[in-house]
């Protein structure tokens, strides 16, 4: 071949790879623009409204109006003043007021022409479920005066429900494997890969009134009143979900009280094995026995006073949690979680939130700590007085403090003894976040009402975030770049031979 064909061909080689490469430069550039213009910021809110607090998460994406399958990541949270909204009962409108700060919040953080198309849900969990089922009309009218608080802000409101038991265990489940991209996983190369099947992982809440365990196991659900169904990106999971109503670490706390009073003698005074030795809490029977999870007794003295004596016992306190949790009767043996729920095995790795991590975080266990270290540390903690413990602790409110004994011991039942992780203890990680969000119900419950977990996997397609747009110019310079040295050297050799 002559020197000058060899030149023309060695042009015509260039001149492909340059134009491929501004091409590929421009489809990236438009891809890119269309996904990261700053209007196309969309916004949703969800109030968690749980049985001892309320909280609102405010959550981001970015969309448009054909796709609207962005990433959604936690933009902020707020915290409401007060308790949860089912204890405004003396006083619903105040149950309204008390969201106005974080509405506030929310309003600032949203630019003003997004504010109309932010939707808005309130989902209220076991404080109100309880509620509900005492005093339907007291409930629906915490609700009512909750709505119109919200309705008076220039979001787009989409309704204040109480979630069933079910649909709070799944929300949960999704919120968790979709922050770790478990269901469907962006690649490097900009593709979306449905993950190893292994790698769903189950999640665990411990709230105040409320107790949820949602995973998928390995054989089929056979009650179908713990089968949850979900299609999401192309795939079927069989979920198995249980809620159990009343064994929240508060309500269990209460039951505790309620049976040592009930199996004490004629004396106020009542040893309370989980209360650290010096600590003392004096109850009206009226305030004792005012939970729809536990029996009253019969014609009692409701202005009477009993007080509680901290003993600091953590073997007496773990086996007392034995007399809280039924963990004989069941009719689906072996299958069964505790009080009778059916329950399958547990299966693959799970993440433990609310206050299992609160519990865990305060011991010093998290993400994960050996069986033996986990039952050491718990036992050192029960044993210690409550003087030196608030000492040591002079940020932590007694609200908590006194408890983290009791609601240790509780867990272990429950997670070792009710749901049997007993031999399978290295899979549950206690976990407040993933990727800077929070753990819980409410994202789960976002992404399901507006839609953006498709049940078919062609919608599945989002943008291309920002940092593998920056990937794909790397790749792309580095190709020419790399194209050009290539024929240059081959070029060079040619004219030397
Ligand atoms: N810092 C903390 N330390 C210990 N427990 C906490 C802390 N913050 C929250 N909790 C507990 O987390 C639980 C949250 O439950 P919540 O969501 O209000 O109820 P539910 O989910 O049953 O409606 C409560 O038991 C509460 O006491
Ligand atoms: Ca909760």
């Amino acid at each position: 071949m002559g020197i000058q064909m060899k030149a023309l061909l060695l042009g015509a080689a260039m001149a492909a790879v340059a134009c491929t490469t501004i091409i590929a430069l421009i489809l990236s550039l438009a891809n890119h623009q269309t996904l990261d213009r700053p209007y196309l910021t969309q916004y949703g809110i969800v109030f968690d409204a749980g049985s001892t607090h309320t909280a609102l998460f405010l959550y981001q994406w970015l969309g448009n109006k054909e796709n609207n399958t962005g990433i959604v990541s936690q933009k902020q949270s707020c915290d409401v003043d007060g308790d949860g909204i089912s204890s405004y009962v003396q006083n619903p409108l105040a149950a309204g007021e008390s969201l106005k700060k974080c509405l506030d919040v929310a309003k600032a953080a949203i630019p003003e022409g997004e504010r109309k198309t932010t939707p808005v849900y309130l989902g209220a969990t076991a404080g109100m479920r309880l509620l509900g089922l005492q005093n339907k009309s007291l409930a629906d009218s915490i609700l009512a005066e909750v709505t119109k608080t919200i309705q008076s802000y220039q979001f787009d409101f989409r309704g204040a429900r109480i979630l069933s038991g079910m649909e709070e265990g799944a929300y949960g489940w999704i919120t968790i494997n979709y922050l770790l991209e478990s269901f469907i996983k962006h690649t490097f190369e900009g593709n979306w890969i449905h993950p190893k099947a292994g790698k769903i992982l189950g999640a665990l809440d411990l709230g105040g009134s409320s107790t949820q365990i949602s995973f998928t196991p390995k054989d089929p659900v056979k009650n179908p009143d713990s089968a949850f169904n979900l299609q999401l990106y192309g795939y079927k999971y069989e979920l198995y979900t249980h809620s159990y109503l009343c064994f929240g670490k508060d309500q269990a706390l209460r039951k505790l009280q309620v049976y040592l009073h009930k199996t004490a003698g004629p004396s106020p005074v009542i040893s309370h094995p989980c209360y650290h030795v010096g600590y003392n809490l004096s109850l009206t029977l009226d305030d004792l026995y005012n939970s729809p999870c536990v029996v009253k007794p019969n014609n009692f003295n409701t202005t009477a006073t009993v007080l509680f004596s901290g003993t600091g016992n953590s073997f007496l306190c773990l086996s007392l949690m034995e007399d809280i949790v039924n963990l004989t009767d069941c009719a689906f043996s072996p299958d069964c979680g505790f009080n009778g729920a059916y329950q399958p095995p547990v299966n693959g790795e799970f993440f433990a939130f609310s206050a299992y991590f609160y519990t865990f975080d305060f011991l010093g266990l998290i993400p994960k700590a050996p069986l033996t270290q986990v039952l050491s540390t718990i036992e050192t903690h029960c044993n210690k007085n409550w003087t030196s413990l608030t000492a040591e602790n002079p940020n932590i409110t007694a609200k908590y403090l006194k408890d983290y004994c009791a609601s240790a011991h509780y867990i272990m039942t429950i997670l070792l003894k009710g749901y049997k992780f007993n031999n399978t203890w290295d899979q549950i990680s206690f976990e407040k976040q993933v990727a800077d969000t929070d753990i819980g119900w409410t994202l789960g419950y976002m992404l399901n009402l507006t839609n953006m977990i498709p049940s078919e996997q062609s919608r599945a397609v989002t943008g291309v975030p920002h940092s593998q747009w920056a990937a794909q110019i790397f790749f792309i310079v580095f190709a020419l770049f790399l194209s050009l040295l290539i024929i240059a050297i081959l070029f060079v050799r040619d004219l030397s031979q």
